[in-house]
């Protein structure tokens, strides 16, 4: 290419820039304008709606008419909508720390880097700092792909206010990350117990005999193996570059398409989208027939579960609560008058959130 090219079109692109830039401002300005309106009419000094972001990734996502790909596109238009909201006041989100966590990653790929992100030590203490109002909105994990039910979350919900305002899913990919030269001469693992179990295969097949220590967090792991040469940690690339640990085995995790859901939790119920999810959690004394009774009016009004979820119930030995996943949002009529005719039936019934299907 020649010079006077090469100079032609950087200019055609700066040009393009200048343009992108105002633009973006005047965005910016646009919601500065809603907010302004929405505190004039008295509504409450948080201006996060998840319901109207989910309808504007959804809206460009289908619009975009490419080169550039509908993740890339969603995920710039997460981070201009951030940068709108925290001209306001950035949004202050918990999440199970430390810093560095896949709960971290979560928690910036739903609401963008412009918020206010507090680590938490554990799940329990992000629903605390949400119900006391320290943040506004909470990220937890709920189920792995390859493990299952994340137990902590699930039985902390029936009994909190929060309501499930957002979901997030997330492929897992997990390094072996360590000082250590070789495998050969590492002689303990330490990571969360779920990224232990994620990569049981591997370990068994290349390190049997080496201790394989739970600790509290992934990032938790990186930092104790870069205090000790001998000892490697499971986590994410940006924990082991968080800690300055060389990787060596990447995506050593036995499902290829292994993945995390998360949930946000806030404290009021986002609008229906037409694109919605509903979760819940039921009960019914244990007699034949009992659960199947139950979920009936959901076959009835042809809505679907796309997930069902047994715990044991705080009530009595082996009594038992279940976590239903439902697509649609509970005021939607058809939803409305299935949870009625559940309600009837049912001896603890909770809709624990209706929320925007992930978009990012
Ligand atoms: C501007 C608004 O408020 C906030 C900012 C949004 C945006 O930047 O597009 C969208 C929803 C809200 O989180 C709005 O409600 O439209």
């Amino acid at each position: 290419m020649n010079d006077e090219t090469l100079k032609r079109i950087r200019a055609r692109i700066d040009g393009i820039d200048d343009q992108i830039l105002a633009l973006i401002n005047e965005r910016a300005a646009a919601a500065a304008e809603v907010a302004g309106a929405k505190q004039a009419a008295g509504e409450s000094a948080d201006f996060y709606r998840p319901a109207r972001e989910a309808e504007v990734l959804r809206r460009l996502r289908d619009a975009n008419p490419g080169p550039l790909n509908d993740g890339d596109v969603t995920r710039l238009f997460r981070e201009i909508m951030s940068s709108c909201l925290a001209l306001q006041r950035p949004l202050t989100v918990a999440f199970l720390g430390p810093e560095g966590t896949f709960t971290q990653e979560a928690a910036l790929k739903h609401f963008g880097h412009s918020v206010d992100s507090r680590p938490m030590d554990n799940i329990d203490a992000v629903f605390r700092e949400v119900e006391s109002g320290e943040a506004a909105y909470g990220v937890v994990p709920v189920e792995n792909s390859t493990e299952g039910m994340v137990t902590h979350t699930l039985d902390r919900l029936p009994s909190s206010p929060l309501q499930i305002v957002g979901e997030v899913e997330m492929p897992v990919v997990h390094s072996l990350a360590t000082r250590a030269a070789d495998v050969a001469s590492i002689q303990r693992v330490y990571s969360h117990s779920q990224g232990l179990a994620q990569c049981r295969s591997w370990l068994d097949r290349h390190l049997p005999a080496v201790d394989r220590i739970p600790v509290a967090s992934t990032a938790e792991a990186a930092r104790l193996a870069s205090l000790d040469d001998s000892a490697a940690a499971i986590a994410s690339e940006a924990a082991a570059e968080r800690y300055e640990l060389p990787i060596l085995q990447a995506a050593m995790q036995d499902g290829s398409r292994n993945a995390t859901r998360f949930l946000v939790l806030g404290r009021e119920s986002p609008e229906p989208t037409g694109e919605d999810k509903t979760s819940l959690v039921i009960a019914r004394e244990n007699r034949p027939g009992g659960l199947a009774g139950l979920l009936a009016p959901l076959a009835r009004y042809g809505l679907n579960m796309t997930r069902l979820e047994s715990r044991p119930s705080p009530e009595g030995m082996w009594e038992y609560v279940f976590f239903v996943d439902l697509l649609g949002h509970a005021e939607d009529p058809d939803l409305k008058r299935a949870l009625g005719e559940m309600q009837k039936l049912a001896s603890l019934l909770k809709v624990l959130g209706s929320y925007p299907r992930s978009v990012v």
